[in-house]
């Protein structure tokens, strides 16, 4: 199976690389705008095989879709990071134009493939490549919530000194600083509800922590981080490549489903080789409820932007 990745900065390089090692994908793509970007990083990631041992290969390429042709899987990270001090939002302006042309690009060259995004603003994007590229609503995936889930779990094994990997907790809503609900009410430490053990305070705290996640390592680094956003991403195109009928967060299109239509917002979805094959339904409290519809109302007046910037 070809996977491809566009963009190999930070996130789609260490996309590309965690791919590579598990195998998940005898053949995988790589490629950028950066006249022999891709091609180094490909280099430098296949420069590991005798030392990791793996068999899969991996190809840079500069922005030639026809070597993309035939790849079941789509990953795409092109477009401008953050930097200390910006929201995701700020993005839209530059990114829109790249993900809808890569967007074309890819599905030009296969037909049948399964999209995930990872540019910023995810939500907004993930809608963009929807309604620019009218594929089915199944094969375009936004990949957020897979990693702030991934966060939530981080924040709570730090307070209940826990194994991660014991913890169950997702975070729904809008890739963003203010529009990401982490559910600490459905959150477990292996079935017992953690806030068993922890205080109103504590639990404020870990959701605070959270949700500025992005921004709180955009400020340490001086730009967004990647290791975990790259590892978020393989695991949510091992779930599609290998069937594993994984139960991710992930922004999808919505018809109704937690109450909204014509959106792309993250709930709980399984992921196999259908792309995302269906929502989980989960009863939120009308707490939970408000601040979807409030995160919501936040992506649809990013969504609206994409007319105004003739994006859509
Ligand atoms: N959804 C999520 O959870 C996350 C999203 N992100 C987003 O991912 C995006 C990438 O972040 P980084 O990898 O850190 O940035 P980066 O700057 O390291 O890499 C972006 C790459 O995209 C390439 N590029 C630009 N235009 C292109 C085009 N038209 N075709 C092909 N390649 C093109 C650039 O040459 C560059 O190599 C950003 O928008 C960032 O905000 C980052 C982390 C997590
Ligand atoms: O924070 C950012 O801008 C990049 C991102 O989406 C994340 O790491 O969650």
């Amino acid at each position: 199976m070809k996977v491809t990745v566009v963009g190999a900065g930070a996130v789609g390089a260490t996309t590309a690389d965690n791919l590579v090692r598990r195998s998940v994908a005898e053949e995988i793509i790589l490629l950028d705008i950066k006249e022999g970007f891709a091609e180094g990083k490909a280099q430098d990631i296949s420069q590991t095989a005798a030392l990791l041992g793996f068999d899969a290969k991996i190809k840079g390429v500069t922005n030639d879709y026809a070597q993309t042709a035939g790849s079941a899987v789509a990953v795409i990270t092109s477009g401008i990071p953050r930097k200390p001090g910006m929201t995701r939002e700020e993005l839209i302006g530059t990114n829109a134009n790249i993900v809808k042309s890569v967007v074309e690009n890819l599905v030009k060259h296969s037909p049948d493939i399964i999209i995930v995004i990872v540019s910023n603003p995810m939500d907004t994007m993930t809608y963009l490549a929807l309604k620019s590229s009218g594929l089915p609503k199944n094969r375009i995936i936004g990949m957020g919530g897979t990693l702030d889930s991934a966060r939530f779990k981080y924040q709570l094994s730090e307070k209940l000194n826990a194994s991660p990997a014991d913890l169950n907790a997702i975070v729904i809503g809008g890739h963003g600083d203010t529009t990401m609900i982490p559910l600490i009410q459905h959150a477990t430490w292996n079935s017992i509800p953690v806030s068993t053990f922890l205080t109103k305070e504590e639990q404020d705290d870990i959701v605070q922590k959270t949700m500025v996640g992005g921004a709180t390592l955009t400020a340490l680094i001086g730009t967004s981080a990647w290791y975990a956003p790259g590892a978020a991403s393989a695991a949510v195109v091992e779930s599609i490549v290998r069937d594993q009928n994984k139960l991710f967060t992930a922004s999808v299109y919505l018809e109704g489903e937690f109450g909204q239509e014509d959106i792309n917002l993250g709930v709980p979805v399984i992921i196999n080789k259908n792309g995302w094959d269906r929502i989980v339904p989960l009863e939120l409290s009308d707490e939970e409820s408000q601040k979807f519809n409030a995160s919501a109302e936040a992506v649809r007046n990013m969504n609206n932007v994409l007319k105004e910037i003739n994006a859509l």
